[in-house]
């Protein structure tokens, strides 16, 4: 598809120029290429998503540094042992999608309360839910998914073939007092448990290049630029005019629309000189529009994995075997169709009513470091659902156009640890039930095992890591706000035809996961952009 799609449109202007083809530039740049009289190009940095990995669930920690990943690495955490934390981020046709972990939950209604509180009615829950909708195509039995949309471009499939402990885990829940989501995790308040709706179909990923662009791509009014990276944005005489990259300037006749994602999004901007002035200069860069918030209020969520030694035989850990191979290449069964984390649990800290502020993923399988340990075990991650710790990006003064310095700030508000301990105690609670007892026996390492208050701190700090969901780092805000970077129109403040559209908007993180809203952000962003012909 790539190479003819590369060469194929007008020379070097384009109506609208996208900038990442992750889970919102594919969005925007179908959606914006629905209509025939506009040309669309699509830049995007990594190469065409033909890793046979990709495709596979289970293998989604492989294509950790490898070419699909940006592979950044953070600055050291002092929240975290003094840790410099390993931050993956896709890179290559549907970005971050085409590497995670393909689980698709949008949030609590509750969520999107913040975002219409700051800039209004285009932003709550009952404005941004119909995106959702619009985006999904629910793939399983038609009576266990009706918080779904049914007609959207992005497959949502249950498990197809669950471990027989991910049902366990559901009864353990019940045993604590959380109802099972028997409906899916769609609606406006997914407190409980299910097993968790994935992007698959029949058993493969199906990522947002798999869903929005590849049937766009057929489209000759759209370019997709693949292995071009974007170094900055042109700004003339206060408007964005095109960016510069790897070949050259593309032009924009209307408007530049970033979706470089959180780490991409807000450093493109800093090498346009659109940022935190005294910033900028320090990293030799000359200021253009000062914009003090970009880079500032990231937030990501955080998660330490309970690991269990198991008593009975775990299939997943030896999933990766020619037998299994060829079961998944011939009928898409067996291990290899898993993304590991089979089933979820969303619940709140102080056992009240209210929106959950802690997730619990179960696998099958022990998971620790990014990837699996070939051993007999069980995982349950506790997540951080509301960090009230904010970090920030920034150039790195040495190289600007090298990566820049990623600081998560993990831990920088002490509550946040306070109630992430209650989750693990949770956790723990979980695998003592009736249920899941029989399952385990002691702890494998690097969980300890249940140890006192200071000694879980100690663990959490040496062993906590990202659950991949960096957000707001181009956050959304009202007019006389000093750290909104766009309006809620998504219009970066200070420059005329560019926006930005993608994770890095969100004022504050959801409660679930980023790829829907980061699709649902795309697919807002697509109707704010046609709306404003
Ligand atoms: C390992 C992993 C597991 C995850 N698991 C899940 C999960 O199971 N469920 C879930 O909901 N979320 C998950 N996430 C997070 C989720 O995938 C992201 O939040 C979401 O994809 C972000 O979408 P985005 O459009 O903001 O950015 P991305 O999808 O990251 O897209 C940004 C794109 O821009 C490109 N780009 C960046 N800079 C430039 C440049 N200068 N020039 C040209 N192109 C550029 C990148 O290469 C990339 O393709 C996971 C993430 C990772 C990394």
């Amino acid at each position: 598809m790539s190479t003819e799609s590369r060469t194929r449109g007008p020379a070097e202007t384009f109506d609208y120029v996208v900038v990442g083809a992750g889970s919102a530039g594919c969005v925007l740049a179908a959606r914006l290429s629905e209509d025939p009289s506009v040309r669309v190009a699509l830049v995007e940095a990594g190469g065409r998503d033909t890793n046979p990995d990709i495709r596979t669930p289970y293998s989604f920690f492989k294509l950790m540094h490898t070419d699909e990943d940006w592979a950044f690495q953070s600055s050291p955490q002092p929240g975290m042992g003094g840790r410099e934390m390993f931050w993956p981020r896709g890179r290559t046709l549907g970005g971050s999608s085409s590497i995670n972990a393909q689980m698709w939950i949008p949030g609590h209604s509750e969520d999107y309360r913040p975002w219409a509180e700051s800039v209004g009615d285009l932003w709550s829950w009952e404005a941004v839910e119909p995106y959702f909708r619009r985006s999904e195509r629910w793939a399983g039995d038609p009576g266990r998914g009706g918080t779904y949309g049914t007609e959207g471009p992005l497959w949502i499939s249950p498990p197809r073939d669950p471990d027989p402990t991910t049902a366990r885990f559901l009864e353990a829940c019940a045993e604590v007092g959380l109802r099972e989501l028997t409906q899916g995790l769609g609606g406006p308040d997914h407190t409980g448990c299910a097993v968790t709706p994935l992007n698959q179909l029949r058993g493969a990923r199906w990522s947002a290049a798999d869903g929005y662009l590849r049937p766009a791509m057929e489209r000759p009014n759209l370019t997709v630029f693949t292995d071009t990276q974007v170094r900055r944005v042109v700004v003339e005489d206060g408007r964005a005019t095109g960016v510069e990259s790897d070949r050259g300037v593309l032009a924009a006749r209307r408007e530049v629309v970033l979706s470089a994602g959180a780490i991409g999004s807000p450093h493109l901007l800093m090498l346009s000189g659109i940022g935190d002035v005294d910033d900028l200069r320090a990293a030799g860069i000359s200021p253009t529009v000062e914009l003090p918030g970009v880079g500032r209020d990231l937030q990501d969520h955080l998660t330490l994995n309970l690991i269990m030694e198991a008593t009975v035989p775990v299939p997943l850990a030896d999933a990766d075997t020619p037998a299994n191979r060829a079961r998944f290449e011939e009928e898409r069964l067996g291990p290899l169709t898993s993304n590991i984390a089979e089933a979820v649990a969303f619940f709140r800290s102080d056992g009240g009513p209210g929106a959950p502020d802690l997730e619990l993923i179960w696998a099958p399988i022990p998971f620790t470091d990014h990837g699996t340990a070939a051993k007999p075990g069980f995982t349950l991650g506790v997540i951080l659902l509301q960090p009230e710790s904010r970090g920030r990006i920034t150039l790195s003064a040495a190289d600007p156009a090298g990566p820049p310095r990623i600081d998560p700030g993990y831990f920088s508000v002490d509550e946040d640890l306070r109630v992430f301990l209650s989750g693990l105690r949770f956790a723990e609670r979980l695998f003592d039930t009736a249920s899941l007892r029989p399952l385990v026996s002691g702890p494998m390492a690097p969980w300890p095992g249940t140890v006192d208050d200071a000694q879980l701190v100690k663990t959490v700090r040496e062993h906590g890591d990202t659950l991949y969901h960096p957000v707001g780092t181009c956050r959304m805000g009202p007019d006389g706000d000093p750290g909104a970077v766009v309006d809620e129109r998504l219009r970066v403040r200070g420059v005329r035809g560019l926006r930005v559209a993608d994770a890095s908007i969100m004022p504050t993180i959801t409660r679930g996961h980023t790829h829907a809203p980061a699709v649902m952000i795309g697919e807002r962003a697509s109707d704010l952009i046609r709306e404003a012909v």
